[in-house]
């Protein structure tokens, strides 16, 4: 693995999951792993989960970290090849990616979506460049179309949670006042398509996601009827991805409650609105996962860094 960019890249989940628990349970063994090594953290976007817990992946296995809010703090990156660069961008991703792999042995990028440009968001510019024209590798820590970091912790904790040896799992799109994307479903619905799982999805008609993502995985439209004998009930919203980046729907019918859920485990990949994607309820029951998820997502983070430093 040379990039982590998307869920394609593990090989072996089943593998990676174990793998992952072991470091969960032994966080320092390999504590000298990264002396002397350096990783960066660009965010284009917010974060708490993703900035915090990357780097604390990185300094469990003994590396130096570096984080920089690209947007507002970084000369402003030109992606475009061949521009007049006479407009508010100073610096051309060919020098930046460069000079960054000049300090650093791992590139961390967050990058969101236009969500109003489609082809853009799809061609993941940012993404690729930094793939492109950095010499070090690159990680995705949530880019326009995919979130693998946090699919990966997701499919990691669903195999801590299982009762069953095939368990029903159910992603379900809730309402959102905001144009969120899609890169988070995306992901999710990767990391359950490679599980032994019975995965299903239920949203508002007009939800669909990319149907390149999606396969032949059942969409059930009616929710009440997707969440029948649910083990694992995965929830997030996103924009429309036929009429691109728009809100559609906002019934608070498609809110999760505690009644709707029944006995199942409620995941998402926080930060999660409360009341209005999911009730208090949930939340504050034993049946939510979501702070389990975020501990996660430092052993997922730490095994993807572990392996690009012993490929190095
Ligand atoms: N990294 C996890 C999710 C990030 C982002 N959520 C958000 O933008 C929520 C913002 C809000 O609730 O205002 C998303 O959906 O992809
Ligand atoms: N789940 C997640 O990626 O959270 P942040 O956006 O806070 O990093």
């Amino acid at each position: 693995m040379k990039n982590f960019s998307s869920i394609s890249d593990i090989e072996d989940i089943n593998a990676w999951i174990d793998e992952a628990k072991s470091l969960k349970s032994n966080p320092y063994l390999h504590k000298n792993l990264g002396n002397n090594r350096t990783i960066g953290l660009f965010f284009f976007n917010s974060s708490l989960r993703t900035r915090l817990s990357t780097q604390k992946a990185a300094l469990n296995l003994g590396m130096n970290t570096m984080v920089m809010n690209v947007s507002g703090d970084a000369w402003g990156i030109e992606f475009e090849d061949g521009t007049i660069m006479n407009g508010t961008t100073a610096e051309h991703i060919k020098e930046a990616a460069a000079v960054v792999s000049q300090y650093c042995d791992i590139i961390a990028v967050r990058a969101f979506p236009t969500l109003t440009d489609k082809v853009k968001d799809e061609s993941e510019y940012v993404l690729k460049a930094f793939m492109k024209y950095a010499t070090v590798p690159v990680v995705n820590m949530e880019s326009a179309t995919g979130h693998p970091l946090q699919g990966f912790t997701d499919a990691m904790t669903i195999s801590e949670n299982s009762q069953s040896k095939k368990p029903k799992v159910v992603l379900s799109w809730a309402p959102h006042v905001k144009s969120l994307p899609h890169a988070v479903a995306n992901s999710f619905v990767q990391a359950m398509q490679k599980m032994d799982v019975e995965f299903i999805m239920t949203h508002p008609k007009g939800y669909e996601l990319n149907p390149q993502i999606v396969g032949d995985t059942p969409v059930v439209y009616n929710q009440e009827e997707a969440f029948e004998k649910a083990d694992f009930v995965y929830v997030k919203n996103w924009s429309s991805y036929k009429d691109y980046g728009k809100v559609l729907n906002t019934d608070p019918k498609w809110m999760i409650t505690q009644n709707k859920l029944g006995n199942a485990k409620f995941m998402h990949c926080l930060p999660v609105r409360r009341n209005l994607i999911v009730e208090d309820a949930v939340l504050d029951s034993e049946n939510s996962l979501v702070i389990q998820q975020a501990n996660n997502r430092t052993f997922a983070a730490q095994l993807v860094l572990k392996k690009l430093l012993e490929n190095a």
